[in-house]
């Protein structure tokens, strides 16, 4: 399915599957069943396209919505189409852990091991109850591993921003909060708490990019850099946990028909 969003002019458009669709750079197999290999459609005006492509991991079959900017975009790229997977409950309980690790291995930044661990607790009755086993890992880990996890997190608006080395999940939610456009004034505070949270605590300042805009996030970093240390690490936890949702959300249909 395609269709054009806006405008009033008429428009060609040729739409060309490439066929490396066909394997991710992770050596994870997608199938195309059916798709537009080259079709060509008048469009009124788009300025974006969207399509549904539906794949195959493993076993399962699960749809993957893209929407795709003309302006820029000429070409499908497996990393586009990995970003907005939808899957039903029962396709993700049908996974290989080799499938869940790579579509979940990064839903806690940079601990794959938890996707790993998390897949034993199938089958998931829900998405909360997925979201749960995630959470409860992490609740299960000493404090030594909880810490672990925070270290795990980029700094906000820190060396990996801009050397454009994060995570995809990290950039998009860094830059939404609007941490990759600060004014410098901005830029050298939240440089200057950053150290000052870490030099404090041993841990990066951990919060959900997603629920907060960049004056928020200074306010907080400047207000949590007061707490105890057993109190933010608590607090950096939940707020992974939030990211962990947000980003599960991102990948599993959470309605309430998502049931076994
Ligand atoms: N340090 C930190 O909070 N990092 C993160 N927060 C977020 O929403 N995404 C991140 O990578």
């Amino acid at each position: 399915m395609w269709r054009s969003q806006t405008g009033n002019q008429r428009w060609r458009w040729n739409l060309k599957v490439n066929p490396k669709v066909t394997k991710s750079a992770s050596g994870n197999k997608y199938h195309k069943k059916h798709t537009h290999e080259s079709s060509t459609a008048r469009f009124a005006a788009p300025s974006c396209l969207e399509i549904n492509l539906h794949l195959k991991a493993s076993r399962a079959w699960f749809c993957v919505h893209q929407c795709i900017d003309l302006g820029g975009v000429q070409r499908l790229s497996l990393q586009q189409l990995g970003t907005h997977v939808d899957m039903d409950i029962g396709t993700v309980n049908a996974l290989s852990y080799e499938d869940f690790g790579n579509i979940f291995g990064n839903v806690v930044e940079k601990c794959p091991i938890i996707a790993a661990a998390v897949w034993s607790s199938r089958p998931f009755a829900s998405f909360s109850a997925l979201e749960a086993a995630f959470n409860e890992f992490m609740d299960a880990l000493p404090e030594s591993g909880k810490e672990g996890i925070l270290r795990c997190h980029p700094d906000l608006a820190g060396r990996d921003l801009q050397s454009g080395t994060l995570t995809k999940e990290s950039l998009e939610e860094q830059a939404g909060a609007g941490l990759d456009a600060l004014e410098s004034s901005e830029s050298s505070s939240m440089a200057r708490l950053n150290e000052h949270y870490k030099e404090r605590f041993g841990f990066p300042f951990v919060i959900c990019a997603r629920m907060n805009d960049k004056k928020n996030i200074l306010r907080q970093l400047s207000e949590r850099c007061q707490h105890e240390r057993t109190v933010e690490r608590a607090h950096g936890i939940e707020e992974v946990k939030k990211i962990c949702r947000l980003r599960l959300q991102g990948l599993v249909c959470h309605d309430a028909q998502n049931k076994l």
